[in-house]
């Protein structure tokens, strides 16, 4: 099942710039396990804001709330899913 995913990230401008840094480290190592176990093929920054669009390849809606929930950033995150469905005019094999 793939879902897109807009992730819009707001840190508090409080925040300890150590723990900022740590949060940052371990999103981003968590981020690219995923991608690399093929969970999370695709992150895309969206130009000129800090989010990104995201597209999710999960086996179900549990599977999806719970990599998500898990995100070290998720406390400041705006999460945005839509799921997808294959398109008729796409010319790629399915
Ligand atoms: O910077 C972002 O868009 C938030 C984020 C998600 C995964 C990651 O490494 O950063």
């Amino acid at each position: 099942m793939l879902f897109a995913v807009t992730m819009r990230v707001s840190l508090p401008t409080d925040l300890d710039p150590a723990v900022r840094d740590d949060i940052l480290a371990r999103e981003k190592a968590y981020s690219q396990e995923l991608q690399r176990a093929g969970k999370w093929p695709h992150i895309w920054r969206i130009a000129g804001q800090y989010a990104n669009l995201s597209i999710f390849d999960v086996d179900t809606n549990e599977e999806l709330h719970q990599l998500l929930w898990n995100l070290p950033l998720f406390p400041y995150l705006s999460v945005d899913i839509q799921p997808l469905a294959e398109h008729p005019s796409d010319i790629r094999p399915s």
